[in-house]
């Protein structure tokens, strides 16, 4: 889809089967979604930023997420895992380490412009930790619209049932990647389902691409 930073397309990777098994499984747990910190709902953003219900699954309650991730560790080369301190991850999945979000939107559904990195540069540490990368299955085609829109490198993507979408939050040289701020246009006509699997820094430390020249995410903000 796009080359720096990298997006891409993987068309056709779950099948019918498995996408049904996905929604059904997330179907009965599905709640309006609140945006927050630490267990305080936050209701003026949770207007503005997103409108869709939704809910987390921890992987090992679900018997097929963990084929699924091992399909997504062959292709990105990541580790699935969450290894951050529980603290640090509760800080921000709530109160358990969360593996897959699921989301339905409905007509008027949309999610604002935002970036998926939870980055935090911890003074007391030498790591970034959050979201490395990103893992969006489609899990429904939309009727009209619904893209997912990456404006500062004008990249449309339109859900495709089967498909999913991987991109990095970081570039190479390990800076947050400003050109990644991505969001979920309204849907206008049906419904639109997404399970998303945030991939973690810590674990990936030696896997994620690297290269300490490579700082086009930063040019970008100067
Ligand atoms: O709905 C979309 O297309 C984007 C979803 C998204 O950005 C997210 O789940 O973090
Ligand atoms: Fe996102």
């Amino acid at each position: 889809m796009y080359k720096s930073p990298e997006i891409v397309v993987i068309h056709e990777f779950l099948s019918e089967c498995e996408t049904q098994t996905i929604i059904s499984s997330a179907q009965p747990s599905l709640q309006r979604i609140y945006f927050g910190r630490n267990g305080k709902v936050d209701a003026v953003n949770s207007i503005h930023k997103r409108l869709a219900v939704g809910s987390r699954h921890l992987e090992r309650h679900n018997k097929l997420m963990p084929t699924i991730s091992r399909r997504i560790c062959a292709i990105t080369g990541l580790n699935m895992e969450v290894t951050e301190p529980s603290n640090v991850a509760n800080d921000y999945y709530g109160k358990a380490l969360s593996k897959y979000t699921f989301r339905k939107y409905s007509v008027g559904g949309y999610f604002e412009p935002h970036f998926d990195r939870f980055a935090k540069l911890n003074p007391n540490a030498t790591y970034v930790y959050g979201r490395i990368a990103t893992w969006l299955n489609y899990l429904s085609d939309v009727g009209a619209g619904g893209a997912t829109v990456f404006p500062l490198i004008n990249v449309t993507v339109w859900p495709t049932k089967y498909s999913a979408l991987f991109w990095h939050n970081f570039d190479k040289s390990g800076e947050p990647d400003w050109q990644t701020l991505h969001s979920g246009c309204p849907v206008l006509v049906g419904h639109k389902w997404i399970a998303t699997k945030g991939i973690h820094f810590m674990g990936n430390e030696f896997r994620k691409p690297c290269n300490p020249y490579d700082r086009h995410s930063r040019l970008y903000i100067q």
